[in-house]
């Protein structure tokens, strides 16, 4: 594709990895605020720097060597792309939450009121797995070793709430006390009592945490002697017990109630006895967002009473000092200030050149904490920054880790934004769609794309379930995006097949009634529609396969062009190609590079001025299909290709596919909103109007 052998490519591919350990070095430029001091984990090698380079003194080496320059462009961007110099070198635009398992998006926008991001809590379900993603932009010059740096704390929460509580009398002897101990990990309560009234005692000893609730209560009385032990141990999916004991050897009662499921610990406690007068009323509450202690102690041997109400919210806001400070990352700050600071997690980056369009960065996949304990809302503290703790951005904002996401309609409106799948399409560029970035909660149940992923294989097949042609419409596309979206966060899933669900045809192509007598803003919109399938498509970093197992003209066609290997139906009633010159209408230039990059120059040409559609010989005869099977071995052929092709080593065939893909891809982008605009303003010409509405005619007619 370079046009170098391997041996020179080799070469070539070492100095650049020489030159990119050059760029570490370069000084990332100094415009951000504070600098950034985290505690610096690794070891001090003694690393020295390599020379500073700018990134026009890079660009100068080897200049000549058109084939390095274009490696370079690729690396490196092609030069400055915004020339002010009030605006920072690095922009961080936005960071995603994306999980697949979520009802709607989860971005914020880092280009906005930052303050307002930390009033903002982000829902996340509990134990879901999921990944950051952060859009930033480098305007000017090379940034080398960025990091994202994330601190989380517990918000507002305590270390520790301990109460004890003594109470002692010597009126006929009351002894009372009370021992609460409780953290985020550690509930314990023990409650001891001791009359000699002729004896009563009491011990209550509640110790719950996590993965265990136990439960000791002991009581005595020799009032004509009564004992009861209980002991209970239970691993908090649920517990329920009440024990009442009643004697009335000059009366006692004891009530106990004690309720505990995942959200909710209850306690009651009722104790009476009139030996002169004993009463004692325990109450606990506690749903570890919460907790609530009553206690009433009644005596009438010349009269005590108790009452002890305690109610402490555990996860409430202290104190916006504990943890905002006017210098939140000085050295050792966490531990020494906060001690509530959770995990530190340092993300490398990497090293980026100056370029138009967005980059983003991923992180690996973590899973949200889970269970009743760690419910709740973490502050988190982000920095972009760098080799020279260059503060690119800091920001703050909450992450609330509940048992299930908040409803869809509340994610909506809370966040304001448009959707998980627009912030992290994996370009960088928004889909306008948002009516129905929600409709599919569940894979399986979007309406025109049946989605079918086998957790065995990690194989996913999708099948075109759009009546009576697969025509793409907006909808359609939008559906197609977002699934596409979905399966390439989806961790279990590790390739996809797309087919079709209606008889003899793969795909009629794009929608022609979209594009006839609408609206120009419903042309742009769907234009953009198209345009995304595609960069998502093309630029995908699972594999695809098309199982084409009908006709597939066009848009149809362009869609199994982009993906990694085509497998068609051997029948002579189906055809594919791009036959766009048919309808009166023109290829776009990315359609086009799709073709060029399949099947050559001089096939694309005669292919696309005669707008031909090949029967399935020709087109494997002309490379545009790569295997032609019976037609009911289309879909079984396609999985087990598929399972060839997963025996490769997973990150070298993606490199090699972005590699060779990603000029193509970085065109469109480079290019989105003109197009967008060329389409509208070719698209709603009068005399291009008349020949879709020719041909809608003739396909009727034909029909007739
Ligand atoms: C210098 C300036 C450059 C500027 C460039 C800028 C931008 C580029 C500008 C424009 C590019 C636009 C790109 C478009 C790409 C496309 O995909 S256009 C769509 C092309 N598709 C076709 O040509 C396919 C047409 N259909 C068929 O050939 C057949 O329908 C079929 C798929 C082979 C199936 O045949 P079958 O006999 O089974 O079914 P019918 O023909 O009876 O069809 C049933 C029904 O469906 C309707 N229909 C068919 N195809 C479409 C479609 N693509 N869109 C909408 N509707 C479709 C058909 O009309 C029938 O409808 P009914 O009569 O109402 O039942």
């Amino acid at each position: 594709m370079l046009g170098l052998d391997v041996c020179e490519f080799g070469g070539q591919f070492l100095e650049l990895l020489w030159l990119t350990v050059c760029y570490r070095g370069i000084m990332a430029d100094k415009e951000g605020t504070a600098p950034v001091h985290e505690e610096e984990d690794e070891t001090d090698l003694n690393y020295q720097a390599p020379a500073q380079k700018t990134l026009q003194e890079i660009q100068e080496l080897d200049k000549d060597d058109e084939s390095l320059n274009k490696y370079k462009q690729t690396l490196l961007g092609t030069g400055p792309v915004v020339l002010d110099p009030s605006i920072p070198n690095v922009q961080v635009t936005r960071l995603t939450l994306m999980c697949v398992q979520a009802p709607g998006p989860i971005t914020m926008d880092l280009t906005g009121d930052l303050e307002a991001l930390k009033k903002q809590n982000f829902t996340m379900k509990e134990g879901v797995d999921y990944r950051v993603k952060i859009h930033f932009k480098v305007n000017r010059e090379i940034v080398s070793g960025l990091k994202y740096v994330h601190l989380t704390y517990r918000k507002g929460l305590r270390d520790q709430l301990s109460l004890a509580l003594v109470l002692d009398m010597n009126l006929d002897q009351l002894s009372l006390a009370l021992v609460l101990d409780t953290n985020l990990d550690q509930l314990s309560l023990a409650l001891v009592l001791d009359t000699n009234l002729d004896q009563l005692s009491l011990a209550l000893v509640l110790d719950t945490n996590l993965d265990q609730l136990s439960l000791a209560l002991v009581l005595d009385t020799n009032l004509d002697q009564l004992s009861l032990a209980l002991v209970l141990d239970t691993n908090l999916d649920q517990l329920s017990l009440a024990l009442v004991l009643d004697t009335n050897l000059d009366q006692l009662s004891l009530a106990l109630v004690l309720d505990t499921n995942l959200d909710q610990l209850s306690l009651a406690l009722v104790l009476d006895t009139n030996l002169d007068q004993l009463s004692l009323a325990l109450v606990l509450d506690t749903n570890l967002d919460q907790l609530s202690l009553a206690l009433v102690l009644d005596m009438n041997l010349d009269q005590l009473s108790l009452a002890l109400v305690l109610d402490t919210n555990l996860l409430a806001e202290f104190s916006s000092s504990l943890y905002l400070t006017p210098d939140p990352v000085s050295q050792g700050f966490e531990q020494a200030v906060n001690p509530s600071l959770l995990d530190k997690a340092v993300y490398m980056v990497g090293s980026y050149g100056p370029r138009v369009e967005e980059h983003e960065f991923i992180t690996p996949v973590e899973e949200a904490p889970k269970g009743l304990i760690v419910r709740g809302i973490y502050h988190i503290k982000s920095y972009f920054t760098d080799d020279d703790k260059t503060d690119h951005l800091s920001w703050e904002w909450n992450l609330q880790i509940k048992k299930d996401w908040d409803s869809t309609e509340s994610c909506i409106s809370r966040l304001g934004v448009l959707s998980l799948f627009s912030a992290s399409c994996r370009h960088g560029r928004p889909y306008a769609l948002s009516h129905v970035a929600f409709n599919d909660r569940h894979l399986s149940t979007s309406s025109k794309i049946k989605v079918d992923l086998d957790n065995s294989n990690g194989i996913a097949v999708m099948k075109f379930d759009n009546p009576p042609v697969n025509s793409m419409s907006l909808d359609f596309l939008t559906e197609f995006s977002i699934n596409l979206e979905k399966l390439e966060l989806d961790k279990s899933c590790r390739g996809v097949i797309l087919t079709s669900a209606q008889p003899r045809i793969f795909s009629a192509g794009l929608d022609i009634m979209d594009m006839y007598g609408t609206s120009p803003e419903h042309c742009g919109a769907f234009w953009k529609a198209v345009q995304d399938m595609w960069l998502k498509l093309y630029g995908y970093s699972k594999i695809t396969i098309a199982a084409i197992n009908g006709a597939s003209p066009a848009g149809g066609c362009l869609m199994a062009l982009c993906c990694d290997y085509r497998i068609m139906a051997d029948d002579p009633r189906y055809s594919i190609g791009l036959n766009e010159t048919q309808l009166g209408i023109v290829a776009p230039f990315w359609f086009k590079d799709t073709l060029l990059n399949t099947v050559g120059h001089r096939t694309t040409e005669l292919s696309l001025q005669m707008g031909i559609m090949y029967h399935a010989h020709e087109a494997l005869k002309i490379g545009l299909v790569d295997q032609l099977v019976p037609e009911g071995k289309v879909l079984s052929t396609a999985v087990e290709t598929l399972g060839t092709w997963l025996a490769v080593p997973g990150h070298a065939r993606e490199i090699s596919k972005s590699m060779m893909r990603k000029p193509t891809v970085d065109k469109l982008l480079a290019n989105k909103e003109a197009d967008i605009k060329n389409f509208v303003s070719f698209i709603t010409k009068d005399s291009i109007q008349k020949s879709l509405g020719m041909y809608l005619a003739a396909l009727k007619k034909k029909k007739a």
